[in-house]
């Protein structure tokens, strides 16, 4: 096996088949090139245990062992090392269909629905828990996943997403051959955290925004993004869970985060500073910034000679208890949605940003630190281009424009670049502050639907997610390989073609 592989296979998720028939997760531990060996670990009950596997003399692994990927973080000192997102086509061991092992066999996807929840049975779920460690990062990216809702429950839709926890997700993408034999393309994502359809927005709350609002006491200038397709669950996490039509508030990420502000304001620690909350809420549309808390008022956006950047007129109001933020998210978010004045009409097409500021009691009241929670438009706006309606057309653009422009700010901050394209586009214009400099912190919370017929937007949501760390291995580690291969005198284009254009397809994928 060449040495670069090995190295990159310590640390791996792998999935193992034991000899009781037992199939489960196991990380790699170390690589044995000569003897062409793999040694795995994993925990059972609190014991740690070892397996050693060994690679056939058919050049194949053992079918004992199959990859799934690493663990991933975004922690910037981390971008570098070798995360990779794998692609595993898996056939659990028997694929025959159990007629009625899993209930009727008249839904639509029967088969599907089997060997998904045949794979299913083979893993081993930790889910996250509220003793789990919280982790520092500068950039952190998470995925949530909803459960499925009453109509698609209704459609016997099936649930195509699974998570088995310590970060990482699946999603088992239904595919034919042209034989017309169903297979199941497991693709295996990892971030940072991974929250089930179970979890709480507590407990998102815990791992996400909670360590942002302490973070903005220490000066710096947060940022918690809300991203994914139209019903994904971006405003259940932000703005609060809904019980029927009636939004709960003080149940979102919004009102977690103005509970914990006041918290540390009058936290022993932090009275020294002598600072108060001011908190402003705002609508991007079409590039365009209108105040939620002023009737929607259309507002300027304006840079000065010192790059500073300014929303002229933005209310920004004082406020002294979560109370108080809470009633101006729900008038804010009201506005919102049935606003008159301006052409927006659906909340998707827009980014709304409520803004926790605090500043010093000083004569200037100086800025002391930020936080800003940004629900994104739907993502799937970015990719229908179908449309033949101007308006459309200029919507999906600028939301094209934008989510990209978000993309590359994220992106070359965690590579500390000098160079942050924040100009392009209004959206990353008025949060320019959070990322530039050693004092930005940003976590991205990316929503995935369940069901099948949102496969595709699932799996775009989760390539752009994963795209800030994983694009940069790619270049650095694939591409580096390449190069250095092409630079050699005896390097044949020919043979060599297929690595290319493998690699060029790959880097396509995750510029979409
Ligand atoms: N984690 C969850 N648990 C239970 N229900 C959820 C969850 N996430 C979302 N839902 C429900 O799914 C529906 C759609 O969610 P939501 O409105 O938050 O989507 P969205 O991504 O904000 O969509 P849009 O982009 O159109 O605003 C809502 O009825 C919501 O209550």
């Amino acid at each position: 096996m060449e040495t670069s592989l090995s190295r990159l296979l310590v640390g791996l998720s792998v999935q193992i088949s034991r000899s009781d028939g037992r199939v489960h997760l196991a990380t790699v531990k170390s690589v044995d090139t000569v003897k062409s060996t793999v040694m795995v670990e994993w925990h059972e009950r609190n014991i740690c245990r070892g397996k050693e596997v060994i690679k056939t003399k058919t050049k194949k692994w053992s079918s004992s062992l199959c990859i799934l990927g690493r663990r991933k973080s975004v922690a910037t000192q981390e971008l570098n090392k070798g995360n990779k997102r794998l692609s595993c086509v898996i056939k659990p061991p028997e694929m025959q269909t159990k007629r009625g092992k899993f209930g009727e066999a008249s839904r639509p996807n029967q088969k599907f629905y089997e060997m998904i929840q045949n794979f299913r049975e083979t893993l081993e779920i930790i889910p996250i828990s509220t003793t789990d460690l919280i982790e520092p990062h500068r950039i952190c990216v998470c995925v949530r996943k909803r459960p499925l809702n009453k109509q698609e429950i209704n459609r016997k839709e099936i649930d195509v997403v699974s998570v088995p926890g310590n970060g990482s997700l699946l999603v088992h993408e239904p595919k034919q051959k042209v034989d017309l034999t169903k297979y199941l393309d497991n693709q295996v994502f990892h971030f940072d955290y991974s929250f089930d359809e179970t979890t709480t927005n507590d407990l998102v709350y815990k791992f996400t925004a909670k360590p942002l609002v302490q973070s903005i006491f220490e000066g710096c200038m947060a940022t918690c993004f809300a991203y994914g397709q139209t019903g994904s669950g971006k405003t259940h996490t932000m703005g609060g869970d809904f019980t029927g039509k009636q939004q709960n508030s003080a149940k979102g990420v919004y009102a977690l985060a103005a509970q914990d502000v006041f918290t540390y304001l009058n936290h022993r620690r932090y009275n020294s500073l002598d600072l108060s909350a001011y908190v402003s809420f705002f609508e991007i549309y079409n590039g365009k910034v209108y105040d939620l808390l002023n009737k929607k008022a259309k507002l300027r956006v304006l840079e000065d000679d010192r790059q500073q950047v300014q929303v002229v007129g933005l209310e920004e109001v004082y406020v002294t208890t979560a109370e108080e933020v809470i009633r101006m998210i729900q008038a804010g978010s009201a506005c919102r949605t049935s606003g008159q004045t301006s052409a927006n009409a659906n909340s998707s097409r827009s980014h709304a940003v409520l803004q926790i500021v605090l500043r010093r009691n000083d004569r200037a009241t100086t800025l002391h630190g930020k936080f800003s929670l940004v629900d994104l438009a739907g993502n799937e706006r970015g990719t229908d281009v179908s449309s033949n309606d101007r308006s459309t057309l200029v919507e999906t653009a600028e939301i094209n424009r934008s989510l990209l422009a978000l993309k590359e700010c994220i992106r070359s901050l965690g590579k500390n670049s000098d160079h942050i394209p924040f100009r392009m586009s209004t959206l990353t214009k008025v949060l320019r502050d959070s990322f530039i400099g050693e004092k930005s912190r940003t976590c991205m919370i990316a929503m995935v639907s369940p069901g099948m017929s949102s496969c595709e937007y699932t799996m775009n949501t989760l390539r752009y997610a994963d795209s800030p760390h994983i694009f940069i291995t790619f270049v650095s580690q694939r591409g580096n390989e390449l190069f250095k291969a092409m630079e050699q005198t005896s390097y044949n284009i020919e043979t060599g073609l297929p690595d290319l254009v493998d690699h060029s397809r790959k880097l396509l994928g995750l510029c979409k």
